[in-house]
Formats: C-alpha cells, sequence, structure tokens
C-alpha cells in the first residue's frame, strides 16, 4: 500500500473510472473530481500528494486552476501536478511546465504508462518531499578522468579526505571544493562522500543557488508547524534529513549573508533549530562546499563571511581548469565519443590528427561540460566514421535554434519554440526546449531549469525521462534515485 492520495481532476467519466480504477489496484487512494469546483473544494478539505489534471474541464482550463492554485497560498500551492493534455495542447503543456507540473501525459493515456510514471516520481521522492536525497551506488558515480598531474593529485586527495572524514566520525573536517565551472567540482563531492565510509548513508545535495534565500532557509533548517504563513506542517529541514550522512552545499558562495551566519552556527556547534521551535537537534553530517566563485576575494571584499570560510575550508580541494592539464582534454573527449556512441546506438568516431589538435588547441572556458557537449554533438552530427567538429566546436553552433524559453529572461527572442514545432509532437517539443535550454546554459541543469521556468528537480525528472542522462553530473545522482 503507497499511501499516496491522488486528485484526478477529469471530466470524462470512463476514463476517469477506468484510471481510479487502475491506481486503486496500484494501492494509491484516487478521488475523482469532474469539474474544478469539485476538484477545488476537495483540495479546500483534503491532502493530496498528486493531482492529475485534464487541461479541458467543463467549466474552465485546467492551466488557469494550476496557475491559481500556485499562487492561492493554500496548502495545496506545492502539489506535485502531473498534466494531462489531449492533441493540439502543445503549449498549454509547455505553460504548465512553467507553473511547476511535473510531468504530461498525451491522451489517450496508456495506463502502463501513468502508473509508472507515478511510481518514478514516488521514486525520486517529489511526491513526498520535495528534497534532493540521493543514495548513490558508487558504481554510477563516474570518476574524474585524467592522465595529468594536477588529476592525479586531486584524486589523491579525495582518497586521503576519505579516509580522514571515516577517522573523524562524529566532527569530520567540512571541505571546500574550488574550480571553474564544469571542472568536476559535483563529481568530487559525490566521490568524497562514496570513499569515506559514509558511502551508504543519505547524499544531500541543497543547490545554494537554485532556490530564494527564504526557501533555502527551510529547506536547510525545516520548519515547525505554523512557524510562518505557508507551513502548514511541520517538516524537517535537509541537514537533519542527511542524518550521519553527507550534506553537499553546492554553489555555496551564493548564499545570502544572513543564512551564511545560520550556516556557520551550525557547522561550529553541531546542532540546528528548525525555524519556529526552540529545540536544538544534534547533527552529526559531513559538510562539504563547492564554488566555482573566488572566495577568499570575496571575503575581503565583504561578499562572504570570512568566519564561515575559514571553517568551511578545513579541507579545500582545487579543481583544475581543463587548459592547464595538458593531454587530458584528448583523454576525456575519447571518453565522452565512446560514451555517446554506445548510448545512441553509433559506431564510435575515429579521431583524426586534425580533430586531436583541435580539441588540444581549444580554450574549453566551460572545462569538462563544455567538452564534453561538444563532442557528444559531434558524435550525432558527424556524416561518416571521422569525427567531425566542424559543428560543433562552441563558435560554430550555428544549427541550435536559437529560442527563448523563459518570458522572464532578458534575452528573450520570440517565439517560444522554433516555427518547426507544427512537425514536433508533445514529447518531442518537451526535449527541444531542454536541449536549447542545456545548450544555453552549457549544461548547468540549475541555469537551465531557471531559464525553463521549472525546479531543477522537475528538469532532472524530466531529463531522465527523455535519456538525457549524465549531460551533467547533476543527473548522475538522480539516474539512481
Ligand atoms: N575529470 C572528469 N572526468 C570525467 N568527467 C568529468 C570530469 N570532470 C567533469 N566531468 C563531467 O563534466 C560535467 C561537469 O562536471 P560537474 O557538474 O561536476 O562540474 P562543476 O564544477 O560542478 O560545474 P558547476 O560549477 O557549473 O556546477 C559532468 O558531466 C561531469 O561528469
Amino acid at each position: 500500500m503507497n499511501n499516496l492520495q491522488i486528485l484526478l481532476i477529469e471530466d470524462e467519466h470512463f476514463f476517469a473510472k477506468a484510471v481510479s480504477k487502475r491506481l486503486e489496484k496500484e494501492g494509491f487512494a484516487c478521488y475523482i473530481a469532474t469539474t474544478l469546483q469539485v476538484a477545488q473544494q476537495y483540495l479546500y478539505n483534503n491532502t493530496v500528494d498528486l493531482i492529475l489534471l485534464d487541461m479541458r474541464l467543463p467549466d474552465g482550463s485546467g492551466l488557469d486552476f494550476l496557475r491559481t492554485l500556485r499562487e492561492s497560498g493554500q496548502p495545496a500551492t506545492e502539489t506535485a501536478v502531473v498534466v494531462l493534455t489531449a492533441f493540439g495542447e502543445l503549449e498549454d503543456a509547455v505553460s504548465a511546465m512553467k507553473l511547476h507540473a511535473l510531468d504530461f501525459l498525451k491522451k489517450p493515456i496508456d495506463l502502463d504508462t501513468l502508473v509508472n510514471t507515478i511510481q518514478q516520481l514516488i521514486n525520486k521522492e517529489q511526491l513526498k518531499q520535495k528534497i534532493q536525497y540521493q543514495p548513490t551506488p558508487h558504481s554510477d558515480v563516474v570518476q574524474l578522468l585524467g592522465n595529468s598531474p594536477l588529476l592525479h593529485k586531486v584524486r589523491q586527495q579525495i582518497t586521503r579526505m576519505g579516509a580522514i572524514v571515516s577517522q573523524a566520525e562524529y566532527e569530520p573536517p567540512h571541505v571546500l571544493i574550488l574550480g571553474e565551472t564544469g571542472t568536476g567540482k559535483d563529481v568530487c563531492a559525490h566521490l568524497l562522500h562514496h570513499t569515506s565510509q559514509r558511502a551508504n548513508r543519505p547524499f544531500i545535495q541543497v543547490d545554494c543557488a537554485a532556490l530564494p534565500a527564504e526557501l533555502i532557509e527551510a529547506e536547510l533548517f525545516g520548519h515547525e508547524k505554523g512557524a510562518y504563513t505557508h507551513a502548514h506542517t511541520t517538516r524537517k529541514g535537509l541537514i537533519e534529513t542527511a542524518e550521519n550522512g553527507t550534506v553537499f552545499l553546492d554553489e555555496v558562495g551564493e548564499l545570502p549573508l544572513e543564512l551564511q551566519t545560520k550556516l556557520l552556527a551550525v557547522l561550529g556547534r553541531r546542532m540546528v533549530r528548525r525555524i519556529g521551535s526552540t529545540q536544538e537537534r544534534r547533527t552529526e553530517a559531513w559538510f562539504i562546499a563547492a564554488t566555482h566563485r573566488p572566495l577568499a576575494r570575496w571575503v575581503e571584499e565583504g561578499k562572504f563571511r570570512a568566519d564561515l570560510y575559514y571553517r568551511l575550508n578545513t579541507l579545500t580541494i582545487e579543481l583544475p581548469a581543463l587548459r592547464h592539464c595538458g593531454q587530458d582534454s584528448l583523454v576525456l573527449a575519447q571518453y565522452f565519443a565512446q560514451q555517446a556512441a554506445q548510448r545512441y546506438g553509433l559506431p564510435v568516431p575515429i579521431f583524426s590528427p586534425t580533430v586531436c589538435e583541435q580539441i588540444l588547441q581549444t580554450e574549453w572556458r566551460g572545462n569538462v561540460r563544455e567538452l564534453r557537449h561538444t563532442i557528444e554533438r559531434a558524435v550525432l552530427l558527424s556524416d561518416t566514421d571521422i569525427l567531425d567538429l566542424s559543428h560543433a566546436l562552441p563558435n560554430q553552433t550555428s544549427e541550435v535554434i536559437p529560442l527563448s524559453i523563459n518570458a522572464n529572461s532578458p534575452d528573450i527572442a520570440e517565439p517560444l519554440l522554433p516555427s518547426t514545432t507544427n512537425a514536433l509532437n508533445l514529447e518531442q517539443a518537451e526535449r527541444l526546449l531542454i536541449e536549447q535550454a542545456l545548450t544555453k546554459t552549457a549544461g548547468n541543469v540549475s541555469q537551465a531549469a531557471r531559464l525553463l521556468g521549472i525546479t531543477r528537480m522537475a528538469l532532472r525528472y524530466r531529463l531522465q525521462k527523455h535519456g538525457l542522462k549524465a549531460q551533467d553530473n547533476d543527473e548522475l545522482a538522480t539516474d539512481t534515485d
């Protein structure tokens, strides 16, 4: 029994009945509302975990309902929603994604697919608690590849720190990972966790750049019921959820100053207090933080608290920029080409001397991430067995259709989708939007999610759905959720 409460808002009687019967067979509780008004009433009196929302109801549009729900300030504001769309409702589905719908299903809906979708959402904790809890088995974490002395040193540091942390069971020294964007800080954090004896405990990743300050505070520390207007239930924070595992504070440089103060208190005293509570709870979590910001300079400039900086960097790992790693770019390129070929069922391409030279000569400002995306693109675009970088190199990505995804994005360039949209089905259009967003942000999932106007979690889910995994380390953990 899953105990999951589902509200199905659907006016096609027979279809609704069939869905509800199947969901109940799977152990879910399902309530059918045939109008938006009934749904509203139901939500007012009941708590639901998931809403399955049709886009056209007799008394209004599902999209308007979703918008109102998100803005209502009611307990249901953040409820997970999957929209059910009919042919020709592409724009609605895209808008629903922007309103944080977790997924859409095209009618006619295959009941197995529906159950699968729900199951995936449950597995990914998206329905239960909006956290990124990723117990990643070690075998699924990529290694930090590279033969340069700089990479060797990083790998040695990881092994050493894993051992130190295992010895200091209750008060492990915090680790700060520094390095330009795309150099592998995320991978490094996962490896640290998996190298230590905490490997089988929770690994909680918090993207400090992805959420507004007040949300991060609630996410990190949790809250008591009634602590603030929308705190309708008591919820533990991510630090508590990590128990004696690891909390990875990604993009820690973006943490607002007032939260830096609170974090400092936690690191210093190892006690956490939920918002609105007087009770303190001890934490045995290991804190790993990462940033591409020049934190030492930021300390001098007053943008980052000196005391927090010194507490975080008990141990520091500095990931080298790819341009300083000699032939590593070539080693990595060959590895990524092999992986991509395998993934797409294509022959492993040959690297001509010219291509090798091009790879070695390129600056790779986006570091390994940029290299990875370029090679994957090249594998897909090459017409022959010989890898062709001419369409894939960063300054030659003219085949990428300019696209504005988020209406709030400053670099807007209508239309939302390219004119080829008519020839695309909903699934393809969604995939295209995501690929465009990732291209625009050089594969940075947090930024891409922001651009798409959806949460990072919702984007992670879609990446997996479309098999766009491992484009960025962000997805590695998700694969194994
Ligand atoms: N040495 C490496 N070997 C293999 N893959 C790597 C290596 N370094 C990075 N990657 C890959 O490059 C991509 C970017 O890595 P990652 O997300 O860890 O970078 P990051 O430094 O955290 O970036 P950002 O600062 O933008 O968050 C991922 O797909 C990751 O798997």
